[in-house]
């Protein structure tokens, strides 16, 4: 098996570049990935795409892998209402600025269907001739009217299923564990560690 691993190792000379202006991202992305993958972190200004999440967290990929010209990593988190096919789902970062907690619970009067869920997006292309590999983590929920700390994004008016919680109100830890962005991560981590990419930079 090491063997094998072994000769299907891509030697990679340069390291992966994670396009983000935010260093808290980094920090966790470092910490779960581990040392073993060299990371720099580069904010890029790319144009904002539209379409589906894949297809959005793709795209940027490849624009930001010319702009490095090298190995980059990029993350999108959207939040989906079912009743609303998606929506505001990629767009949910302006949908929150203008409307708000109440604004997003109101999209939802007209619908009996308050289901959505969490959708964590990772790409990571190679280089700028490489086609990117794309990670969906994914935690289905409802919308609720506000409840807990209002410290970060969504977070109060997500209730994962299985919970009665929010996110906001549930302990950080508990969240970790079951939230999008985890299982994404983690579907990365594997990625790495079965392609057994080699890294050789010397920086
Ligand atoms: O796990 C989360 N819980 C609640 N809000 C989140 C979470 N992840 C991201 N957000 C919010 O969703 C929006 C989009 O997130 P994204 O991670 O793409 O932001 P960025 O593009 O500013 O880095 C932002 O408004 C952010 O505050
Ligand atoms: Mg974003």
């Amino acid at each position: 098996m090491a063997a094998a691993a072994a000769s299907r190792a891509v030697l990679v000379s340069r390291p992966v570049t994670f396009v983000t202006g935010n260093a808290k991202k980094l920090e966790e992305v470092k910490s779960i990935l581990g040392q073993s993958i060299p990371f720099q972190s580069l904010k890029l200004d790319l144009p904002e795409l539209q379409g589906e999440p894949e297809e959005i967290s793709k795209e940027k990929a490849r624009l930001a892998a010319v702009q490095v010209n090298g190995p980059v990593l990029v993350e999108d988190r959207c939040l989906c209402f079912n009743a609303l096919k998606g929506l505001p789902g990629p767009y949910i970062k302006w949908f929150l600025q203008k409307i708000g907690h109440e604004g997003l619970n109101n999209l939802l009067m007209a619908y009996e269907d308050k289901s959505a869920y969490a959708l964590c997006a990772f790409s990571f292309a190679l280089g700028p001739d490489v086609e990117p590999v794309t990670f969906l983590g994914k935690t289905p929920g409802k919308i609720v009217p506000a409840r807990g700390p209002n410290d970060f994004g969504w977070d109060p008016i997500f209730q994962p299923d299985g919970y009665d919680q929010t996110y906001a109100e549930m302990p950080k830890e508990e969240k970790n564990k079951i939230s999008h962005r985890s299982r994404a991560l983690d579907m990365v981590k594997s990625h790495f560690a079965e392609a057994g990419y080699n890294f050789s930079t010397s920086n």
